[in-house]
């Protein structure tokens, strides 16, 4: 189903396991930092909403989406249960946004396989930047909110199994 018929912010809070003994790893990428900064604000808002201490909150940034690879993998070595990515990758006028894009998909579903804390997916990778902010708390809702949820429910999943 495409992002256009979900929003991306609408969670059932009475679905969602609280949070409070959990602490979350956030890695934000510097490259358009207006989107990364709005999907930052939506995970950080949803993880307070669903009982999360501001204190177990760790925040690091790296300069583009294709160091959340090498910043996730620091961030799992930390005492988090679960890591958040986010960046912002919009299509240029070259191949490098392909390249950006499966490299740093590839290299964080390794780090998902390789180690043992879970780390979320939260990187927009859109035609142009109306996409992008339409998808960082616009008509679309904010996929921060998403990711946070998503971390949430793999934290419990990882104590659990
Ligand atoms: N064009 C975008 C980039 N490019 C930079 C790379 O992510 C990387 O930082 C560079 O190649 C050095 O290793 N990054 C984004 O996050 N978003 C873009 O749109
Ligand atoms: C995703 C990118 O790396 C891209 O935005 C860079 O732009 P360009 O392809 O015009 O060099």
């Amino acid at each position: 189903m495409a992002t256009a018929n979900k929003n991306l912010s609408e969670y059932d809070k009475a679905t969602i396991p609280n949070a409070s003994k959990f602490r979350f790893g956030i890695v934000v990428s510097e490259w358009n930092d207006t989107i990364t900064e709005g999907l930052y604000k939506g995970a950080f808002d949803a993880l307070i909403d669903n009982g999360v201490l501001p204190n177990n909150i760790v925040r690091w940034g790296v300069p583009g989406s294709f160091e959340l690879i090498y910043g996730c993998k620091k961030m799992q070595e930390q005492m988090v249960n679960a890591v958040i990515a986010i960046g912002s990758v919009i299509q240029g006028e070259t191949k490098h946004f392909d390249f950006v894009c499966e490299g740093v998909t590839q290299g964080i579903k390794d780090l998902n396989v390789l180690n043992e804390t879970p780390v979320i997916f939260c990187v927009l990778t859109d035609n142009n930047m109306q996409q992008s902010i339409e998808r960082s708390g616009g008509i679309h809702g904010n996929k921060g909110t998403e990711a946070a949820i998503a971390a949430i429910k793999m934290a419990v999943l990882r104590q659990d199994s």
